[in-house]
């Protein structure tokens, strides 16, 4: 619930869902739907007036651990222009209490998982928007968080940039690492996601594989099958608060 003035605005009710080891669940829905809601409260953003968020077994709202949990709301902001991809990952290194020590094959090791450790040494106002926004997916992987929380993470790039951060995200889930994306891309979704947690005016209204939604939406096509987009534009009425 939001206290906006005063007045009190119920954005998420009952919404329950789980995701498993290297499992990537989409969170689908319209504009405020309360998608980003849901990834600031599991990452500890905001603090819900209700509710648990279990991780491996801990409650992290009670404990306020977040070590297991890597965030990328990506976008333009968020590093230092003038210092070099390194030195960025070394002050997030700091912040995520990376001993010193370690800190050199951790920050190559998350710069080599989103190809950018032949640019570690570039300074990162010369990044192109892909770069920064794998620069803000080597950052939430600072630390090894078995869970990736990833705010439409191909939001505003070219499809030959975005396809490689898919395979990027793909690659994260198949070592293990469970991922909970946000995208209002839906060939993104159909590509990544094993399931989709279907929002509308902050309640889930399906849960399932693509195949599942699809089959909801009753959409049908005689010479294929439904795509995700056809489905969720029929579902689209019902979303809306
Ligand atoms: N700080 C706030 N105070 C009051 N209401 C808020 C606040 N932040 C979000 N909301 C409301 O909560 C609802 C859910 O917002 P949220 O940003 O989670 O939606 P979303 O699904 O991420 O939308 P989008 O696709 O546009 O990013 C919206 O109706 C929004 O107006």
């Amino acid at each position: 619930m939001y206290n906006d003035n005063g007045k009190e605005f119920i954005a998420l009710d009952d919404v329950s869902f789980d995701i498993k080891e290297g499992e990537i669940v989409a969170l689908l829905g319209p504009n405020g739907a309360g998608k980003t809601t849901i990834v600031s409260i599991i990452g500890g953003y905001l603090l819900p007036t209700s509710g648990q968020v279990i991780i491996n077994g801990e409650d992290v709202i009670k404990t306020r651990s977040r070590d297991n949990i890597g965030v990328s709301f990506g976008g333009d902001l968020g590093f230092y222009g003038r210092a070099t991809a390194k030195q960025n990952m070394s002050f997030f290194a700091d912040l995520a209490k990376i001993p010193h020590r370690k800190q050199k094959a951790e920050i190559e090791r998350v710069l080599d998982i989103v190809n950018l450790k032949d640019d570690m040494n570039k300074k990162v106002q010369f990044f192109s928007k892909g770069m920064k926004q794998r620069m803000h997916i080597a950052r939430a992987l600072l630390g090894n968080p078995q869970l990736l929380l990833l705010d439409e993470p191909t939001d505003g790039l070219d499809v030959e940039i975005a396809t490689n951060i898919r395979n990027v995200v793909k690659n994260l889930a198949q070592s293990g690492i469970s991922i909970l994306l946000t995208s209002h891309m839906m060939s993104e979704v159909e590509a990544l996601s094993d399931q989709i947690v279907l929002l509308g005016a902050g309640k889930i209204h399906a849960k399932g594989t693509v195949e599942d939604i699809v089959e909801m939406s009753k959409v049908k096509r005689i010479d294929r099958p439904a795509t995700l987009e056809e489905s969720y534009l029929a579902l689209a009425p019902q979303l809306r608060r």
